[in-house]
């Protein structure tokens, strides 16, 4: 569905992504981790057109180097940030509404809105204004705004960041509903291995910008290079 090839991004001296290629199949949790500044976020940025690189990015059998970020949200990749981005003025409803309206080339509808808000369990909190949601809501929100864009990927960077373990177990439950319930493909970048193993059926570890090991994630985790380059840096 997704085929990153030979993909190498530099910024300056710097190597921020390293020739890197993997595929992501129709229907997959797909983990991706690191140690900080590995070049998670910035392969995301190249996926979603932020920035010119070197290689080739095929969505769907389509080359997609080059297009700018709103055609690529329309063909159907949404993403999310690690910090919640949200509109603090607009209301919970108006939010998702936006990602639907401008996100997607299907017609606005009202109806499929709603049904977004009551898969995130924000059907009750539609009306209050986005900046004052507690973390976890508005992390809810930032993913019901971009599966307000019907996406057929759905990039997720770092969504545990900042929660606790009843958050964790909750966010976690949102997304295996997201792709077992609505189909959607998934991208994980995350920290925490144990979600990871949990989630993904495929996991890519990378460090400065270069693959170290891709595959069952349970293989992976137990792999002696990523146990140096990442999990002997004091991440369970
Ligand atoms: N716009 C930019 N200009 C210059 N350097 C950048 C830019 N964006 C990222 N970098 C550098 O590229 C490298 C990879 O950064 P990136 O944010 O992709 O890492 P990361 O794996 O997402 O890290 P973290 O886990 O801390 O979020 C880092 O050295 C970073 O400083």
């Amino acid at each position: 569905m997704l085929e990153i090839k030979n993909v190498t991004k530099k910024f300056g001296e710097l190597t921020a992504v390293n020739n890197l290629s993997f595929t992501v199949e129709k229907g997959q949790v797909f983990g991706i981790a690191g140690p900080n500044g590995a070049g998670k976020s910035t392969l995301y940025n190249l996926i979603t057109g932020l920035y010119p690189f070197e290689g080739s990015i095929k969505f769907e059998g389509k080359e997609i180097r080059g297009f700018p970020s709103h055609k690529i949200a329309k063909l159907g990749i949404a993403r999310t940030f690690q910090i919640p981005q949200t509109f603090p003025s607009l209301t919970v409803k108006k939010s998702i509404a936006i990602g639907n309206y401008f996100g997607s080339d299907a017609e606005f509808d009202p109806a499929y809105v709603d049904e977004i808000l009551k898969f995130v369990n924000l059907y009750d909190k539609q009306d209050e204004k986005t900046g004052q949601l507690k973390l976890l809501d508005k992390k809810m929100l930032m993913i019901a705004a971009a599966l307000g864009t019907r996406p057929k990927i759905l990039m997720l960077d770092e969504p545990m960041a900042g929660s606790n373990s009843k958050e964790i177990l909750s966010l976690m439950e949102l997304i295996k509903r997201i792709n077992q319930d609505m189909g959607i493909t998934i991208i994980i970048i995350e920290h925490f291995m144990k979600v990871l193993t949990e989630l993904t059926s495929k996991l890519l570890i990378i460090e400065t910008g270069t693959e170290i090991c891709c595959g069952d994630p349970n293989d992976v985790t137990s792999d002696s290079r990523v146990i140096e380059c990442y999990l002997g840096d004091g991440h369970d």
